[in-house]
């Protein structure tokens, strides 16, 4: 009974989430292991059988920095985003469109789903304008540096993302944008997820990370902020609170409900099932930016 629970309580939820899109971006610090991975993907399985369109964007930083150690160039960062030479570049894009987008596909296929892998390139998805890294002065002002093949998403053509979703897929999208000439951008997943967020109109966006969700204090998991609105955002990144590699995360929140989306979260993407917990029970897990 108390299993059956569970499912009674979530049928509201599925009746308000019918035919409604949430992009999932899935980080690469939360691709802990095999089973959690499944564990995501069949969240966005499920998601999919009871009538509603998950869309994955996914990341891949550590992967990167994994096999460009095995080649022998040393990553170095800048604002959070990667310092990206043609030889860099040629690596993300091996590693994010060649190796983790068609594991993603490959598992969710496996699971029972129905995936395609598509970068941001396919279709002229994600067109990009160069974007240049913002590194902060000694005397705390700003100095804007050239950080390579670093795209900032300028335009985003959704039709071959609808056409996959129209036809029963779900897709899955790697953070490799076009540019100028054809060139490869590399662009942030958090940015990826949403632009493509906006651009599909979704009801949600939800952010899979390595952490609990926007913490008060790193070290305890107990002072997580459950909710903070678009106006509460800056506050925290002024004192600090919000830094690194959450910045671009928060970031991506505001600009996604600025442009639409209904709600945004932050989520911890090594508890299994956390975004079926979000989505389908009254209780709300990690930080949930709102308007
Ligand atoms: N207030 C905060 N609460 C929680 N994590 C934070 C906070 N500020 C910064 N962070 C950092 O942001 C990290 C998540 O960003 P990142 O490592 O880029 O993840 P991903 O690979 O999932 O994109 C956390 O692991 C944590 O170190
Ligand atoms: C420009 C830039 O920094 N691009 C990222 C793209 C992958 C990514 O964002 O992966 P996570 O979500 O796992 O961090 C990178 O090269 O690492």
């Amino acid at each position: 009974m108390e299993k059956a629970g569970i499912l009674v309580e979530a049928l509201p939820y599925i009746k308000k989430f019918y035919g409604k899109t949430v992009v999932i971006k899935y980080g690469g610090h939360a691709m802990v292991n095999c089973e959690l991975k499944k564990a995501v993907l069949t969240d966005a399985v499920l998601m999919k059988y009871v009538g509603m369109h998950p869309v994955i964007v996914h990341g891949g930083g550590p992967e990167i920095t994994g096999m460009l150690k095995r080649v022998g160039i040393e990553s170095s960062f800048m604002g959070g985003l990667r310092v990206t030479d043609a030889a860099t570049m040629e690596i993300a894009q091996m590693v994010l469109v060649g190796k983790i987008n068609k594991d993603i596909v490959g598992m969710i296929n496996d699971i029972g789903g129905h995936a395609v892998g598509l970068s941001g390139k396919d279709g002229n998805l994600l067109v990009a304008d160069k974007k240049m890294g913002r590194v902060r002065r000694p005397d705390g002002s700003e100095e804007m540096v050239d950080i390579g093949l670093v795209g900032e998403v300028r335009q985003v053509n959704p039709g071959i993302v609808a056409t996959v979703i129209r036809e029963g897929y779900i897709p899955v999208v790697a953070p490799v944008a076009v540019g100028e000439g054809g060139d490869s951008y590399n662009v942030n997943a958090d940015s990826a997820a949403g632009a493509l967020a906006v651009a599909l109109n979704a009801d949600k966006l939800i952010i899979l990370t390595d952490v609990e969700g926007i913490l008060a204090d790193r070290n305890d998991k107990a002072s997580l902020i459950s909710t903070v609105t678009r106006e509460g955002v800056p506050q925290l990144v002024e004192k600090g609170i919000i830094d690194g590699g959450m910045i671009p995360k928060v970031e991506c929140c505001i600009s996604a409900l600025r442009g639409g989306v209904g709600t945004t979260h932050i989520l911890d993407g090594r508890v299994p099932h956390s975004v079926l917990l979000e989505i389908f029970t009254d209780r709300g897990v990690g930080t949930m930016v709102t308007n």
